[in-house]
């Protein structure tokens, strides 16, 4: 018998930030038991001591089914299955951490949004390099980490290839008022959740620089074209980018300052107006949109798929062009017919 056909009831959370905390506790609220792995010992110590991690989740006390694990091994030798909510960007090096203790047949929930910087991979690719063989799912959707903490209602995707592992790792998750659908469209599901990030700097911008709803609903609507642009060129299925991983994570994180990435795009148009450069503070909370900029519309490009609003996200948080003219060249591109068909 696999690991997968029986329930799972053991998740071992690596990375203690704001969403692994919320999915340690939406497992426990599932009847399961959750080990959070933080990447210090210390840190585990605290969230122990503590019975809260109050950096990143201020107010939320642990259910007593969460508890925090220092060593990896302890941890990964009691899980049934692990979910793996560091950034993106520390997705590589935080399995690498893993690779000498990771069951060979441990299901792996990706839970980072993202696209790797450099090589251009997704998660699930990035993982199958640093963890070979081991079954891959990855959970996204519209869910900021406190809401989910404070248990209001909350739908989410879990993808995996098998259909089996995803409904596994969904039942893991799923409560009263956390509710994972299932799809085995894993490569759309990973492609919304990297590419919404970027939109959302560009919703925040427009916010920022005082522009209407009118503005924000073009983005969305555009920015959701973009995106699914990207996933037909590589071979997602377009309805996964209109579901909860797609459109329903765009709309949530382009509409809310509660969005970092979002509010990182207020913060870019005020420093503007203020004739500085933003950047997302060091060891603050992850701002995913930055790198993905860069990451998401090196992958367009190299599918040969045109991202306007991402490619000018990335020319201004990497410099090379201000917001006003990055908007303007936005405004001037030539009239075209909304859709392809
Ligand atoms: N916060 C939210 O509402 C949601 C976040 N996500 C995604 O989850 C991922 C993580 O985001 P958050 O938890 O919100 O970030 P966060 O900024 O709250 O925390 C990031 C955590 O990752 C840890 N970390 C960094 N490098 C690490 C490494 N090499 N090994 C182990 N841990 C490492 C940091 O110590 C920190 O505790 C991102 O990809 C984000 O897009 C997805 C859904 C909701
Ligand atoms: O992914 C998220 C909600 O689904 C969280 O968005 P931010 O990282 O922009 O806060």
């Amino acid at each position: 018998m696999s690991r997968t056909d029986r329930p799972l009831r053991r998740i071992a959370v690596i990375g203690a930030g704001a969403w692994g905390t919320a999915l340690a506790i939406a497992a426990a609220r599932a009847g399961s038991e959750a080990l959070l792995v933080p990447r210090s010992a210390e840190h585990a110590r605290r969230i122990e001591a503590e019975r809260r991690n109050e950096a990143r989740l201020p107010g939320i006390v642990l259910p007593d089914a969460v508890h925090a694990e220092a060593d990896p091994a302890a941890a990964l030798a009691w899980a049934d299955a692990a979910a793996l909510a560091t950034p993106s960007q520390a997705m590589r090096a935080s399995c690498a951490r893993l690779a000498p203790v990771c069951p060979p047949d441990l299901p792996l929930a990706i839970c980072a949004k993202g696209v790797e910087a450099g090589s251009g991979l997704l998660m699930s690719e990035v993982v199958a390099e640093a963890l070979p063989g081991r079954p891959l799912a990855a959970l996204s959707g519209p869910s900021f980490a406190d809401e989910v903490a404070r248990d209001l209602p909350t739908a989410v995707v879990v993808a995996a290839r098998s259909r089996a592992l995803a409904e596994s790792v969904a039942r893991a998750f799923a409560s009263a008022r956390f509710r994972p659908y299932v799809s085995t469209d894993l490569l759309g599901v990973e492609i919304g959740g990297a590419a919404k990030n970027v939109v959302a700097i560009a919703c925040g911008a427009a916010q920022g620089l005082g522009y209407g709803l009118n503005t924000r609903a073009a983005l969305i609507t555009r920015g959701l074209a973009e995106i699914r642009a990207l996933g037909a060129a590589m071979g997602a299925d377009p309805e996964t980018l209109t579901g909860l991983s797609g459109l329903g994570d765009l709309t949530l994180t382009c509409s809310s300052e509660q969005s970092r990435n979002f509010a990182f795009g207020v913060a870019l148009a005020r420093a503007a107006a203020e004739g500085r450069a933003a950047a997302p503070a060091p060891g603050g909370p992850v701002v995913e949109g930055v790198v993905n900029a860069r990451s998401v519309t090196a992958l367009a490009r190299r599918h040969g798929v045109e991202m306007p609003i991402c490619e000018a996200v990335r020319a201004v948080v990497e410099g090379r062009e201000s917001l006003d003219s990055a908007i303007l060249a936005l405004l001037a591109r030539p009239l075209k017919a909304e859709t392809a068909r």
